[in-house]
Formats: structure tokens, sequence, C-alpha cells
């Protein structure tokens, strides 16, 4: 705890990595930096105190972690502009899609310690789910990382292999659910409530429908079981939506996001 933190990079998951980081209590504002090409809109993470910047070396010689935010074709052009301040010191974070941690490692040409995370932007509020691997860290330094994102949501560590599984799964599966929860909103507006309350109670029943699995340890098809009275109305919404291919859909949504990113 208590080390020094640049996120390069104050777009949307990296502002929502500094929120997460600021608001969990994780890090001091003073402890952290962060920086974009125009820093005009990181003015609200500026009124809290946090250091920010256009300067990317200056970043990476202040500070001990250095998360990559930038976007995938970036990261080349980053990487090469501040290579020379990285050092054994350092440990670099990427939640950047697609770029190996080989490819980190050729890209600065130093030993340093590499890990990929893959959070998702609930990040912000601490409810992030976020897979991990990396290459050449040792016990403790997995450890502060494990713990940096573990009070950002819940983590778990996977091969390197998987990531682009887990890119799909856990970051483009926000989208997928936010869809989900906005096609409950337009069938409750159709059924009868005003578009705030069939908001507040499509989020929430989402939100228990989750915290059930992740609570319980159930099996979806167990907690559906309860909902499901012989001959009633769940049963019959259900049935329909899958004639209308509802879990294939899905099943076919993941895949082409895959398909998209995958290298193998
Ligand atoms: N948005 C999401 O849900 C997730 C995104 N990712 C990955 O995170 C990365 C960032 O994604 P977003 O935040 O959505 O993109 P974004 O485009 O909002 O953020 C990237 C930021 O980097 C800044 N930037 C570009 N060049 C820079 C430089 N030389 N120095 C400093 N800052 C520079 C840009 O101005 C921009 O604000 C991507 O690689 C993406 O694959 C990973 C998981 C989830
Ligand atoms: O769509 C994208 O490319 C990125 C990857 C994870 C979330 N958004």
């Amino acid at each position: 705890m208590g080390k020094r933190i640049a996120i390069i990079g104050g777009g949307n998951l990296g502002t929502a990595i500094a929120e997460g980081l600021l608001n969990s209590g994780f890090s001091k504002a003073g402890d952290l930096t962060i920086t974009k090409r125009n820093v005009a809109t990181l003015k609200p993470l500026k009124e809290k105190g946090v250091h920010v910047t256009d300067d990317n070396t200056e970043a990476v010689n202040k500070n001990e972690i250095i998360i990559l935010a930038v976007k995938p074709f970036q990261v080349a052009d980053v990487l090469r502009s501040v290579k020379e301040s990285l050092n054994e010191n350092k440990t670099l974070i990427s939640v950047v899609t697609g770029v190996l941690l080989a490819d980190m490692e050729e890209l600065v040409g130093k030993k340093l310690t590499y890990f990929r995370a893959m959070p998702n932007t609930a990040i912000a509020i601490q409810e992030s789910m976020t897979c991990i691997c990396s290459k050449n860290a040792d016990k403790a330094t997995a450890k502060y990382v494990n713990d940096l994102f573990s009070t950002l949501g819940k983590i778990v560590t996977i091969d390197e292999k998987l990531m682009e599984a887990a890119t799909i799964l856990g970051a483009c599966g926000t989208a997928y659910a936010m869809r989900y929860i906005r096609a409950n909103i337009q069938g409750g507006i159709e059924i009868g409530f005003d578009a705030t309350t069939a908001s507040l109670i499509a989020a929430q029943t989402v939100k228990g429908a989750a915290e059930l699995l992740l609570k319980k340890g159930t099996h979806p098809e167990q907690e559906i079981d309860k909902v499901t009275t012989p001959k009633g109305c769940t049963i019959a919404g259900l049935n329909e939506m899958e004639h209308r291919g509802f879990s294939s859909s899905l099943i076919r949504g993941v895949v082409a996001s895959y398909k998209k990113i995958a290298k193998d």
C-alpha cells in the first residue's frame, strides 16, 4: 500500500481506475498521477488533488506503479517514448486489449515486472471483474497488484492465453448487460411503467439476480426453477425468448466479439 501510481491515458478506463482508487481509499490523491495529451477533461480529478499532466516521462520517473490505459494502437509509441525511464524498480500494468506481455517486454527492452489486467468500467465504483496475468512478478508485487484490483472489485488470475476471452466476458460483458437491462426497460415501459421507475426495477432486479449467484454459488437454472410457477407467466416469457433465439443470440454475440480479437 501507499505506492505512487501513474495512469498513462486518462480516457474512459483510466479515469474510472483513478476514481476507484480514490473512492476506495487505496490511493491518496497526492500519490496518484494521470496523463493525457489534452488534460482539460481531467479537471475533476485535478480538483480532487490528483497530479494531472501531459508528460508521460515525468509520470514514469516519479511513480513506481505504471498503469497503461491507452488504445492498443498507441501502445508502441507510448512505451518507446518512456522506455529510458522504465527500470527494474517499476511495475508496468497494462489494461490494453490484445497487447501481449512479451510485446511489452520487447518494446521496453528490459526485464521489468509486467502485468496485464482486464477490468471493466465498474471499476469506478469498485465493482469491476478483473482478470490478471503477469511476467517476471515476485510474490510481493503480485500480492500488491492483486490487492489493488481486489479493492476495485473481484479478481481472478488467469493464463495469458485466456486474456482475449476475459476481455469479451468481463469487459465487453458490461455492454452486453446494459443492452439486456435496456431491453427490459423498453418492455417495462410498454407494460405501464414510466422510464425512471422501469430503469430502477430493471437495474436492481439484475443486480439482485447476480448477487444470488455470487453469494449462494448456485447455478442460474436453480434460481430460475424457483421463479417459474408451472403454467405461469415466467416460463411463458422465458420460452418465448428462447423461441426467438435469446440464448443463441447472446452466445453468438460473445463468439463474434471474441473472433474480432482472438489471435488463435
Ligand atoms: N472501456 C472499457 O470498458 C475497457 C477498455 N480496455 C482497454 O483500455 C484501453 C483504454 O480504453 P478506453 O479508456 O476505453 O479508451 P479511451 O480512448 O477513452 O482512453 C485512452 C486515452 O489515452 C489518451 N492518450 C492517447 N495517447 C496518449 C499519450 N501519448 N499519452 C497519454 N495519454 C494518451 C487518449 O487521449 C485517451 O484519453 C484500451 O486499450 C482498451 O482496450 C480494457 C477493458 C475495458
Ligand atoms: O471494445 C473494445 O475494443 C474494448 C475492449 C474491452 C472493452 N472495450
